[in-house]
């Protein structure tokens, strides 16, 4: 009891920060990877996500409520009912799936233009860089169609949506850090 007055407070004068946070991608890109790595600091091989799984972490000052939605087609119904309660959205691309890139485009173009608040800021994580023969960043800024997002957004700090790209791999525990700390400081 006490200790909830204690957050409480700390939470009033912006000592401590809270967020939504929601994981989505087409399935195999590297969500619930991620999420492990984020967590428990372990890389774990999971079975596609079925039903959302919410982990709870502490990241860049902010203590995140993370849920990982899972990409496959039955999944991503869910993906709409999650927007509207969410302070941050994290979209991950496998970088090396070049046949899925453009239904990968389709998906974060669904989520760029839907009624997602224009607050809410979008990291895009260009993932398995380690792989051969992957997309560049620029050229996943390119497949992605996302270059005007990203400059309008990103890097000009003009009205709109916040929005960045980066490259990851999961597997070298590589980018991921830049982009939660990208993503802290939006919010
Ligand atoms: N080479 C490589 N493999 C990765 C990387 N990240 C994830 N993987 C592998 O990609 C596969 C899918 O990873 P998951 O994290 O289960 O993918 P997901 O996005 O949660 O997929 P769904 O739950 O089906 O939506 C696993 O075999 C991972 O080990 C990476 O950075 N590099
Ligand atoms: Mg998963």
């Amino acid at each position: 009891m006490f200790l909830n007055w204690i957050w409480d407070i700390l939470f009033y004068f912006g000592f401590y920060k809270r967020a939504k946070l929601m994981i989505v991608g087409l399935d195999n890109a590297g969500k619930s990877t991620m999420l492990s790595l984020l967590k428990h600091g372990k890389l774990v091989q999971h079975s596609p996500t079925a039903r959302p799984v919410s982990e709870e972490m502490t990241l860049g000052g902010i203590t995140f409520t993370a849920y990982d939605l899972g990409g496959h087609e039955m999944a991503r119904r869910l993906w709409k009912d999650y927007m509207p309660a969410m302070n941050a959205v994290v979209f991950i691309v496998d970088a090396s799936d070049k046949i899925r890139i453009s239904e990968a485009k389709t998906q974060l173009k669904g989520i760029l233009e839907s009624d997602l608040p224009i607050d809410v800021p979008v990291v895009i994580l260009g993932n398995k860089t380690d792989k051969p023969g992957c997309h560049g960043r620029v050229e996943l800024l390119e497949n992605l169609e996302i270059q005007e997002d990203v400059q309008k957004y990103g890097e000009n700090n003009q009205q709109g949506r916040q929005c960045q790209l980066f490259m990851t791999s999961m597997l070298y525990r590589q980018g991921y850090g830049d982009a939660f700390r990208w993503l802290a400081a939006q919010l």
